[in-house]
């Protein structure tokens, strides 16, 4: 283990809490079987295994006709094989058949010359070149063979895979259940979005955060069960978080986990079930909680993130997601984990040593052809203007300190459900 608990500021290092969260989950066991179209985003069960050939026979890359061997440039038509029509027959030298792509190639035939390399005069050919062996031929299973493992299972079902699958003639696939997620706000300043702006008193706002991490998982096809705000008032609490423990897989609560007199989400989940971690060494983001409340029939993941609505996108995104993939059943092997690079910065940036700051950036290649990155201004954990701008996170190591214009800085580009 690198990183731990820094004992001067009791955070503990994102590292070691992302390590730690992962170690506490263990995959859905429960599976269905889904017809392939349902199946994208979803995790297999079982493997997946091809059930012919691909390509299923040879066949052509180019319209144009079939010949075989090595001929004159002068070839007699003798039929023509498109795609859903073979050519029944056989071809001989000499001889050549109109071939479209995807067509079956004739008996006999070994190359195939495209038809702007050629001219027709009634069943005339001419070539203008003379093709090689096996050229513009697609063989038989030089994709997948029949029989053969596609996808393990573990593997999260993307759109090419899907694609794969239904070329393969899979037409149904086994998948770990949907996670269950249910959605909690906390905060008694907190009002819907149904109340008119004119009609909010003061010091309310919307409860924009279980808007967003309700959007955030949905992309993520999960269930959602939204149970949404509740009062600053522990009873109130321990009645919501009762009700979320019963009806699903992981809790998601916003708001309520810092230390003010207010804030009662750390002591009524270690009244109920366990805390596990609390306080990392991240920015935005430090109060951010995890830990499980047991029911009789196993326990719900809890996930406390911050009330400021930057903290809260941050972490669910940091440490909820990774959380995530494991419960869905997502194998080490197939984990994504993010994409980062490094960057020129473009302007100076402001910072003190001691937690892993994840500011906010947008990034592009300049005409130099260099990446290049730019802050988006003020970053304070309530500033949603500036994440909104973003299309990446600055990621600026726990113990560094103030960064200058040109200096080279690590970004990581955001990726779904951020985009
Ligand atoms: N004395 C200290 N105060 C604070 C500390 C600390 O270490 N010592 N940590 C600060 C940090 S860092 C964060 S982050 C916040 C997180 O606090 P909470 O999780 O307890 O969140 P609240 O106090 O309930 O709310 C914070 C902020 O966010 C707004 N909020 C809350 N819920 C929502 C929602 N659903 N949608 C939109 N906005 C929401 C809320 O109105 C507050 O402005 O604590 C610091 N304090
Ligand atoms: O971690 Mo808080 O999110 O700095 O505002």
């Amino acid at each position: 283990m690198t990183t731990d608990i820094c004992h001067q500021s009791g955070l503990i290092s994102v590292e070691l809490a992302r390590e730690q969260l992962l170690e506490a989950i263990a995959p859905l066991s429960e599976t269905e079987t889904l017809p392939l179209e349902q199946a994208c985003g979803r995790v297999l069960a079982k493997p997946a295994q091809a059930q012919l050939d691909l390509p299923p026979c040879d066949n052509s890359a180019m319209d144009g006709y079939a010949l075989c061997g090595e001929s004159d440039t002068s070839l007699q038509l003798v039929g023509k094989s498109l795609a859903g029509h073979p050519f029944s027959g056989a071809i001989g030298a000499g001889e050549c058949v109109r071939i479209t792509t995807g067509a079956p190639l004739p008996a006999g035939a070994d190359r195939v010359v495209m038809q702007e390399q050629a001219e027709l005069q009634g069943d005339s050919l001419t070539l203008h070149r003379a093709p090689k062996t096996g050229e513009h031929i697609r063989r038989r299973g030089e994709d997948v063979r029949s029989g053969e493992t596609l996808l393990d299972t573990g593997t999260a079902l993307k759109v090419p895979d899907i694609a794969l699958l239904a070329a393969a003639g899979v037409a149904q696939v086994t998948v770990v259940r949907r996670v269950r997620a249910a959605l909690l706000s906390i905060g008694d300043e907190l009002r819907s979005l149904n109340t008119p702006a004119a009609e909010l008193g003061e010091g309310n706002i919307y409860d924009s955060n279980r808007i967003a991490i309700k959007a955030a998982l949905a992309q993520l096809n999960l269930d959602i069960v939204d149970l949404g705000c509740l009062p600053d008032e522990p009873r109130a609490i321990r009645d919501g978080f009762l009700a979320a423990r019963e009806s699903a897989d992981i809790i998601v609560t916003s708001g309520g986990v810092s230390v003010g007199e207010a804030d009662f989400t750390r002591t009524v989940l270690e009244e109920l079930g366990q805390l596990e971690l609390w306080r990392l060494a991240i920015k935005p983001g430090k109060p951010f909680a995890f830990g499980h409340l047991p029911r009789e029939n196993g326990r719900a993941l809890f996930f406390g993130l911050p009330g400021n609505p930057v903290s809260a996108l941050v972490t669910l995104y940091q440490l909820v997601l990774p959380a995530l993939e494991k419960l869905k059943g997502v194998s080490d092997e197939n984990r994504q984990p993010p994409i980062q690079c490094r960057a020129r910065l473009l302007n100076p940036i402001a910072k003190k040593p001691g937690r892993l700051d994840y500011q906010r950036g947008c990034t592009w290649r300049d005409c130099d052809g260099q990446q290049v990155v730019q802050s988006t201004g003020v970053q304070g954990s309530h500033i949603l203007s500036g994440f909104s701008r973003a299309n990446c996170f600055i990621v600026l190591p726990r113990e560094g300190g103030n960064c200058d214009t040109g200096d080279w800085v690590t970004i990581e580009p955001f990726r779904a459900p951020l985009v």
